[in-house]
């Protein structure tokens, strides 16, 4: 078996995602395997590459062939010693999820547990979270993006809770107070409590108290936007749009910042930290898991107490929570090379982007562990440094197996032949 080894995504149809082939999810799925034939009245949310079991990526040249058999088949092999001693495993698993995500309605207001949250919620309730491991994660914009992000600092919320009446209504007095009396005096710990004293006041009450207070706010969006702010008024009215009268009109629209990412931008969400995706399309990629615990903008399964009692109430300003690109020395070549690289070792994620020209040529020596490279835009040619090179078009993916040097080689001037390189090297 070649170290390149072209493989085949799992598109999951989550209601948010962008419907038919207005979705890179649908489109990669497409080209990459013409079988494929896209549904217009589907939405088409992510597109899954890696091992993990709800939908395990497949060789393109035998689809009942799992990639996770082939890595198990000589895991020393596609996993290299250091990844598989650090992440070891008995089925061929990798230590990252890699996934295209597509992005029509806002996804649910969620946070991830960390390692020892994730082994306990397993355990006790499996079929809301299908694995024990944690799930930090990592958005890369290859659209404008625009998401929730963190906690606001608390002066920008206790700002909000006492000039929107329904904010300080639905909270309560006394919190309200509190919060207003406290927060400039107030210990990093002790402005954790007061947070969690305001979202916690928030999220627990009653759907039809929720829905009282989120209708009056909307209107009031209409007839004094200045309280609110031109993009805040938009965003409470867009999102009510998608998610009628729902508690993440207060517990994300007000609480959580709003942030907006260019193409090439990144952010790095740590585990507990709250977050919701609104809109664009991204390359994401995370510790192998699927454990989101959720609590508002959505039909899912909400686990609020979980939600409320886990989160860390750190508050970042929003240029705190973007991952800077750094170079990347082992790219040579005619390709520019955007190495995002998050504070933890599952994963980095490489961008590999040609100018819009035929007749380039680019190397990348050797990376000490296994990766997954996606074609999202352009085409041309990837190889195994010397070996018979293969057509790269959007939506093409491979699996690259340790210590390889890749050759690549743009063919399109229509458009930046440009791959994104998921990786584990320790
Ligand atoms: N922040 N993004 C993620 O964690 C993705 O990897 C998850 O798969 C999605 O959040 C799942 O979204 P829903 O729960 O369906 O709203
Ligand atoms: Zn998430």
């Amino acid at each position: 078996m070649s170290s390149l080894i072209p493989i085949v995504g799992a598109a999951q149809n989550y209601a948010w995602g962008k419907y038919g082939s207005k979705s890179a999810v649908a489109q990669f799925s497409h080209s990459n395997d013409p079988s494929v034939s896209i549904d217009e009245t589907k939405p088409y949310a992510e597109l899954w590459m890696g091992t993990h079991a709800k939908a395990p990526a497949t060789l393109k040249d035998n689809r009942k062939k799992l990639l996770s058999d082939v890595i198990a088949s000589d895991p020393s092999k596609y996993l290299g010693s250091k990844v598989l001693s650090q992440y070891p495993t008995t089925n061929g698993g990798l230590p990252f999820l890699f996934k295209v995500l597509s992005i029509n309605k806002v996804l649910s207001i969620q946070a991830h547990p960390d390692k020892s949250l994730g082994a306990k919620l397993h355990v006790a309730d499996p079929s809301h979270y299908p694995d024990s491991n944690h799930k930090p994660e990592m958005a890369v914009a290859i659209t404008d993006f625009e998401a929730f992000c963190g906690f606001k600092p608390l002066p920008e919320i206790d700002v909000l809770l006492q000039k929107i009446p329904e904010f300080y209504q639905l909270v309560g007095a006394e919190v309200a107070q509190t919060f207003h009396d406290k927060i400039s005096s107030a210990s990093r710990e002790d402005g954790r409590r007061l947070l969690q004293s305001v979202f916690g006041k928030v999220m627990t009450a009653s759907p039809e108290t929720v829905a009282k207070y989120a209708k009056k706010m909307v209107a009031r969006t209409k007839s004094q936007p200045e309280l609110f702010g031109p993009v805040l008024a938009d965003l409470i009215q867009r999102l009510n749009s998608q998610f009628p009268d729902d508690v993440g009109l207060f517990c994300g629209c007000l609480m959580l910042n709003h942030c907006f990412l260019n193409p090439g931008e990144a952010m790095f969400l740590h585990a507990k930290e709250p977050h919701a995706y609104i809109s664009g399309n991204i390359m994401e990629c995370m510790a192998t898991s699927d454990n989101v615990i959720r609590a508002g903008f959505t039909p899912k399964f909400k686990d609020v107490d979980t939600l409320v009692s886990c989160l860390t109430y750190t508050t970042n300003p929003v240029e705190e929570q973007k991952q800077k690109p750094e170079d990347f020395a082992r790219g040579t070549g005619d390709a520019k090379f955007a190495l995002y690289n998050p504070p933890i070792d599952e994963f980095s994620v490489l961008q590999v982007k040609f100018e819009a020209r035929t007749g380039l040529s680019a190397h990348i020596a050797g990376i000490h562990g296994p990766s997954i490279v996606i074609v999202t835009d352009g085409s041309g040619e990837i190889a195994v440094k010397g070996e018979k090179s293969q057509k790269a078009e959007p939506g093409y993916i491979y699996f690259v197996a340790p210590d390889v040097e890749l050759s690549l080689s743009s063919s399109s001037s229509g458009s930046p032949f440009t791959l994104y390189r998921a990786f584990c090297e320790l």
